[in-house]
């Protein structure tokens, strides 16, 4: 399949023109700029489609981040289970969990889906686990079978390690909330896309930008200056090169030769001067010097030079490519220049990384290859001073080894980006019009040939190794990320549907418990009501009963006394009577509103002692009062002519017992009348006066002797009448019945607030728990969306080659 059958990605094209070199050659004239002109437009064809899928991966990943500060799913950060075994640990398995890192090789254009390195992308069957952060993995126990261990990304990694201390990075990254990891990754992706934008520019710049780089008085100003054969660069066995210092063909500054020194290299133009000091080139050493003694505070210096040797040999004077080489501080010199160094990284086609044959490779040197593993595979290794070396076998073999574990493509390709040279013996006041050593021609030969003829791999291979990276990195996330949204989806998904019918009982119980305790309520004051009229209406019998036992007869003479403490004791009895009907409503009234609890499930007692709700002040001290003056006796109720006929009725009664006839008050007129007959008149005035005196005398003697029982049956007969006539019963039942009502309503109250809070827990989660589900819903569509265009741009970025082209041209 033809690259032009494919469809493109929909993306803006660009077609850098050529550059100002290239422009300027005329190919038909010169065989070998004919060659490089065709291998140009090969380079601008290929460079339009990495630009193209430049855009559209800084569009994705600027969508990942939109997408992420508006939306509820924050990202994990990917892990995957795996047993923890001797051979999974360590080196070994990042790397097999990260293929891409390991595996770069480029594809034939010939087949894309034959080509398509699928082995070297996350699929969509790897599984992964809880990663730091997320919620099951935040207290879950350690498992020493198995782990979820952190997948190494390439690009978006977190490196939380400070320094060599703290070693594991992903106890680090466990250790870090799900928020503060999203966040993070934010950052990471930030970086990614403005990477992108300055890998856009160096890709679309028509010059090759190389830098050199090296430990500190490695030989890398000899170096520049043995490739000019000028000398141009100051050179020195103390640190000497404190600042970058670009070196450009005279032609990108209309021919003319000069020095610029720049302070802010980002406002630098070459037609304003404002925006740089001329510095003359004579002079440098010394300018360089006042920078180190920071006499002058410079970033840059641009140093425009002719190169007067033939475009064949030139490297800088092609006519063909613009190229700026870059001399720049040691890496060991300081912290601050190391770190300009690092970033400078971004901007630079070519690193030349000049090690000192003496010291090897040194930590800043090897950490600064580790950083750049992430985009270029391919270094152009400079093993200089290489004259000082006694045992030259041994010390090629050890740094050779040293390249293999540091960059593996730059490894297999020794042969021409690895070069054992003495950079000082190859300069013009050396050389002195001689020929160059033929191990310095092969190196600038292959350097030629690295940024010139072979400037797909040197310019557009870190692109496009940057682009499989980050596009990984992308697809891992995403597919992490949504193989975890699906996990927590059915999670919830299942939460809802084993919490719904929970819902609806909660909803059927509280209606049942309700009615349940409306009826409850009801037959309990209906029964308390009945109860309590009953007993109170019953309790003039008892009491009258039991009150001559509890009040003492202290004779005729204390009468009122006893009068007093008889209404006074009756109405403490019947007041003791109300308050048993009051407590036997409370005994009841709880019970009920304990069963009542209990029906409603509820675990926890009544809030309130229900008793505690009864009105206060007790109001049968009032009934008390009332009661005290209703019964009190008057004088006349004391000797009432009713109870007095009665009394004599009772005296008479005594007086016929003689004769074994009881009588009434008629009977005793007519008894009168018939005696009166009887005995004849004038006998009955005789008699009348002693008998009637003998009958006044029992019935006073019958009075006084039955005072203490009459009295008694007054007051029961007072209390009764108060009872039956009175409200007292009615009132007090009303009384106790609307606080047994009170105690009923506050706890269906209590009851149905406690069911309404549990309904509303139940509807809150519910609503939690749909909306994680859309959430979840949401993430699975969104991350797989993001894995798919992933993986289709990786697909298109696989398939630009930027090897085979220049074998073709080549044959
Ligand atoms: N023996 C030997 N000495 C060399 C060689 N190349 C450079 N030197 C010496 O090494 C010292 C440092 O050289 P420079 O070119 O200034 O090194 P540099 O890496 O640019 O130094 P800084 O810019 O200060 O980091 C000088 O004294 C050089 O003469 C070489 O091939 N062999």
């Amino acid at each position: 399949m033809d690259d032009s059958d494919r469809p493109q990605p929909a993306v803006q094209h660009i077609l850098p023109s050529l550059s100002y070199a290239a422009a300027a050659a005329v190919p038909q004239e010169n065989p070998f700029n004919h060659n490089l002109f065709l291998q140009q437009q090969i380079f601008a064809d290929k460079s339009n489609r990495l630009l193209n899928l430049i855009q559209s991966t800084k569009g994705l990943l600027e969508e990942i981040r939109e997408t992420n500060a508006s939306k509820p799913w924050q990202t994990y950060y990917p892990s995957v289970q795996m047993p923890v075994t001797a051979a999974t640990s360590g080196s070994a398995m990042s790397a097999s969990l990260n293929p891409l890192r390991r595996s770069t090789s480029f594809q034939s254009d010939e087949d894309l889906s034959a080509s398509l390195p699928l082995q070297q992308r996350p699929q969509r069957s790897h599984t992964f686990t809880s990663a730091p952060g997320s919620p099951q993995n935040s207290h879950a126990p350690a498992d020493a079978s198995s782990v979820g261990r952190l997948i190494e990304l390439n690009v978006l990694k977190l490196d939380l390690k400070v320094g060599n201390y703290a070693k594991d990075n992903d106890a680090l990254l466990r250790g870090l909330e799900r928020n503060t990891i999203a966040h993070l990754l934010d950052g990471r992706i930030q970086q990614s896309a403005k990477h992108l934008d300055s890998l856009y520019q160096r890709v679309s710049d028509k010059s090759s930008k190389v830098l050199i780089t090296g430990d500190l008085n490695a030989g890398k100003s000899t170096l520049v200056n043995a490739l000019m054969q000028r000398t141009i660069l100051p050179v020195d066995q103390q640190p000497c090169t404190s600042l970058f210092c670009e070196v450009l063909d005279a032609q990108e500054n209309e021919g003319q030769e000069a020095v610029h020194a720049i302070k802010d290299p980002l406002t630098y133009n070459r037609q304003d001067t404002n925006t740089f000091t001329v510095v003359d080139m004579r002079h440098l050493e010394k300018f360089m010097n006042d920078v180190i003694d920071g006499y002058e505070d410079y970033a840059q210096l641009k140093v425009y030079c002719t190169d007067r040797r033939l475009v064949n040999d030139s490297l800088l004077h092609n006519g063909v490519v613009d190229i700026a080489l870059i001399d720049s501080p040691g890496l060991n010199r300081d912290s601050v220049k190391t770190t300009a160094l690092f970033a400078r990284q971004q901007e630079i086609d070519v690193v030349v990384f000049v090690v000192s044959a003496e010291n090897h490779f040194t930590l800043s040197g090897k950490e600064f290859l580790w950083n750049a593993a992430n985009e270029k595979t391919h270094i152009f290794i400079v093993v200089n001073r290489f004259d000082s070396i006694r045992d030259k076998e041994r010390c090629k073999r050890v740094i050779l080894d040293q390249i293999k574990q540091l960059s593996a493509k730059t490894y297999e390709d020794a042969d021409e980006l690895v070069h054992f040279v003495a950079a000082g013996s190859c300069l013009p006041e050396i050389i002195q019009g001689g020929d160059l050593p033929a191990d310095f021609l092969r190196l600038e030969e292959c350097l030629r040939s690295f940024v010139l003829e072979k400037r797909c791999k040197s310019k557009l291979a870190p692109a496009k190794v940057y682009l499989e990276n980050i596009l990984s990195d992308v697809s891992i996330l995403s597919e992490s990320n949504r193989q975890m949204a699906a996990d927590e989806l059915a999670k919830v998904r299942l939460e809802l549907e084993r919490g719904e019918p929970e819902y609806q009982e909660t909803l059927v119980r509280r209606e049942m418990v309700l009615e349940k305790v409306d009826r409850l309520s009801e037959e309990t004051c209906t029964l308390i009501d009945s109860m309590t009229r009953e007993k109170l209406t019953n309790a003039v019998d008892d009491i009258e009963n039991t009150v001559s036992a509890l009040v003492p007869w202290n004779g005729l003479l204390h009468v009122w006394q006893y009068s007093n403490d008889l209404r006074y004791v009756m109405a403490d009895l019947f007041v003791d009577r109300v308050k048993s009907c009051e407590t036997e409503a409370k005994e009841r009234t709880k019970g009920a509103v304990n069963d009542i609890h209990a029906m409603a499930d509820d675990a926890s007692p009544a809030s309130q002692d229900a008793t505690t709700l009864f009105s206060k002040p007790d109001p049968s001290r009032i009934t008390t009062g009332k009661l005290k003056d209703e019964l009190a006796l008057s004088f006349t109720d004391v000797f009432e002519v009713q109870d007095k006929l009665g009394v004599a009725s009772v005296s008479l009664g005594a007086v016929t017992m003689f004769s074994s006839k009881a009588l009434g008050y008629k009977s005793l007129i007519h008894s009168v009348f018939d005696i009166t007959n009887t005995v004849g008149v004038s006998n009955v005035r005789k008699w009348a006066v002693p008998i009637v005196t003998a009958a006044g005398l029992g019935i006073l003697v019958y009075i006084a002797a039955d005072m203490k029982h009459a009295l008694a049956r007054k007051t029961a007969r007072k209390l009764r009448g108060h009872i039956r006539e009175g409200t007292v019963v009615h009132d007090e039942a009303m009384r106790i019945t609307r606080d047994v009502r009170r105690v009923f309503k506050s706890n269906a109250w209590e009851i149905q607030n406690r069911f309404q809070r549990e309904i509303e827990a139940h509807e809150r989660r519910r609503a939690e728990q749909e909306k994680a589900a859309k959430d979840g819903e949401q993430a699975v569509v969104y991350f797989g969306k993001v894995f798919d265009k992933a993986d289709e741009l990786a697909r298109w970025v696989a398939a630009v080659e930027v090897e085979v082209e220049e074998r073709k041209v080549k044959a």
